[in-house]
């Protein structure tokens, strides 16, 4: 798999395979391409050349939304609506590719729990979370759609490391009630990446 930019490659002759269950690191320098690599396995950016496959089909020859469905990017810097906390996280269920599943409330609180957050938390603004409560309703929104592989880009960036650790704790108990689910971590905390990955795929620079 390979990612063009411009003439420039950003990395390529790339082979990386993702087992259901597995709980996968990218690692690397800043600007080596990890989150264009997340994008692109998310199928959000094209790749130029190689293919990408999920359960042995081309990704190109599978429905989009469906695929969508399955395989979730968690940005790095989260992007909400204007309007409260359970807004943001019922409104995905606009979407068509997530028409046929359900906003659960008690599912969430089961999420913030943990989390150290109440119910009231649901009916916060938006704009007056800070940038680690902002990174927490981001990861509720795609953890409550029950993906089958999560893409997980600094998701505790803007996190204390309290706060960091009850998300992992989070994210790793939701990936536990499903054996089936995997995740993809970027993160430059090695510690966190020890904590939540078992497998470690180094991405270099292009020569
Ligand atoms: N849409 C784009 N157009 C042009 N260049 C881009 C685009 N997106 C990313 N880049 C460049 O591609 C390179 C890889 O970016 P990327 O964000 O994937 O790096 P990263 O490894 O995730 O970095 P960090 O660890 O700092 O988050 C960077 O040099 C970046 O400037």
């Amino acid at each position: 798999m390979g990612r063009n930019i411009e003439g420039q490659w950003i990395w390529q002759n790339l082979d990386l395979e993702l087992q259901p269950g597995e709980r996968l690191a990218i690692v690397g320098p800043s600007g080596v391409g990890k989150s264009l690599l997340l994008r692109a396995i998310a199928g959000l950016d094209p790749i130029q050349a190689g293919q990408l496959t999920f359960e042995g089909q081309s990704v190109s020859a599978l429905s989009m939304p469906r695929y969508r469905a399955q395989v979730i990017y968690l940005h790095q810097r989260p992007a909400l609506m204007e309007g409260t906390v359970e807004f943001n996280l019922r409104q995905v269920y606009r979407l068509t590719l997530h028409r046929k599943k359900a906003y659960s409330q008690e599912q969430i609180l089961q999420y913030l729990a943990p989390l150290s957050r109440e119910a009231d938390f649901l009916q916060r603004s938006v704009e007056n979370l800070s940038g680690g409560e902002a990174q927490i309703v981001a990861c509720l929104r795609a953890l409550q759609l029950s993906p089958q592989v999560l893409l997980l880009d600094e998701p505790t960036a803007s996190m204390d490391e309290t706060m960091a650790q009850q998300i992992e704790a989070l994210i790793t108990q939701w990936q536990q009630t499903d054996e089936q689910r995997s995740c993809i971590w970027t993160s430059h905390n090695t510690s966190q990446i020890e904590r939540v990955t078992d497998r470690q795929f180094i991405l270099q620079r292009e020569p």
